[in-house]
């Protein structure tokens, strides 16, 4: 187990982690989400190593790991780190670059485990090409391979879809995620995408100004966030007056635009002034009073269109029930 306790750490006097503790276990996935500048990086490198605590612990399996003051050459064998930029070697192949660290022993072993790793990240057919014949999120997919070649029981990945593109992200995600749990890696993603953290995380911890906020299973943060901040990161979100639902209530509410639903019996009354195609919907940017809203349909609309809206069932219920 990864036992994270009362961690700081500070960039000369500027304060960047501020008392971080979390646990994760063998084969667990964690997610570390939250703006930029928040110190998702900053987190990911004390762990690795690579910065030394201010204050706090960090034991794995029961070993203290010590910083870099104290390890000559910073990191630890069994946990591997993809910071945001791949360091790859120029003068060496893709294959080459992927089996970089393992054991020349057994050479047919070792060309297996490279040809094994290029499949997972869809790289097979670039395995004889060098670093700069490659597209940035080439780059990044042979990183990915790179790190997972000497099978680390702990991974620590900072943006590592950040340069994919769509086509292959979404197939690599789950197949990555999938090795991980296979192989009982424990990984820590820093990530802004909120699907890293939606579908594949067992738990999630939320960052601003170098605190955890929040923290939970991805559908608890996003079914019933505590502030705008954490429903934020899941895409656009409403805060909205309670009494506009129920009267005589005082206080907010924090509604997502697909919970809004164009009915004609819906007594919000909301004027169109963008609607944006998003493929499976329309999102749509309107004015009710002085107040900016955002709710999503089937169908473009008109600007300065009338729309009658409703709070879709239950919503209320989800998010007040504390
Ligand atoms: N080498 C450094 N020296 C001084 N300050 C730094 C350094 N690296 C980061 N910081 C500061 O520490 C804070 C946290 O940065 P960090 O890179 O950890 O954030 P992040 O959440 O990973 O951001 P992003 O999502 O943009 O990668 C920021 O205010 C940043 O400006």
């Amino acid at each position: 187990m990864l036992l994270v306790k009362n961690l700081s750490f500070a960039y000369k006097e500027k304060k960047v982690l501020h008392n971080i503790n979390f646990t994760l276990e063998p084969g667990e996935q964690l997610s570390v989400i939250g703006e930029s500048g928040s110190g998702k990086s900053t987190l990911l490198k004390t762990v690795y190593g690579l910065l030394q605590p201010a204050t706090g612990t960090i034991f794995w399996k029961g070993k203290k790991l010590l910083g870099p003051d104290y390890n000559l050459v910073p990191g630890e064998d069994f946990i591997k780190y993809q910071a945001q930029d791949y360091d790859l070697m120029a003068p060496l192949t893709v294959a080459e670059n992927v089996g970089k660290f393992l054991s020349n022993f057994y050479p047919r072993k070792k060309q297996q485990r490279i040809a094994e790793l290029l499949e997972l990240v869809g790289m097979s057919d670039f395995a004889q090409r060098r670093p700069d014949e490659l597209s940035g999120g080439q780059q990044q997919r042979v990183a990915l391979a790179r790190v997972l070649a000497r099978e680390p029981e702990l991974l620590l990945l900072d943006e590592p879809f950040s340069n994919i593109d769509n086509f292959k992200k979404s197939a690599l995600r789950r197949e990555l995620f999938k090795y991980l749990k296979q192989q009982g890696i424990a990984s820590i993603v820093a990530t802004h995408e909120n699907a890293d953290s939606l579908s594949f995380s067992d738990h999630t911890l939320v960052m601003k100004n170098g605190k955890i906020v929040h923290r939970g299973h991805p559908s608890i943060l996003y079914q019933k966030p505590k502030t705008k901040y954490v429903a934020r990161l899941f895409g656009e979100v409403n805060q909205l007056p309670l009494s506009w639902f129920e009267e005589d209530k005082k206080g907010l509410v924090l509604v997502y635009p697909h919970e809004l639903i164009p009915d004609a019996d819906g007594h919000i009354i909301a004027i169109v002034s963008d609607s944006y195609f998003e493929g499976h919907s329309y999102l749509n940017k309107a004015r009710v009073g002085r107040r900016n809203i955002f709710f999503r349909s089937e169908k473009g609309i008109p600007n300065e269109f009338a729309v009658n809206l409703r709070l879709k069932n239950g919503v209320l219920e989800t998010r007040l029930n504390e």
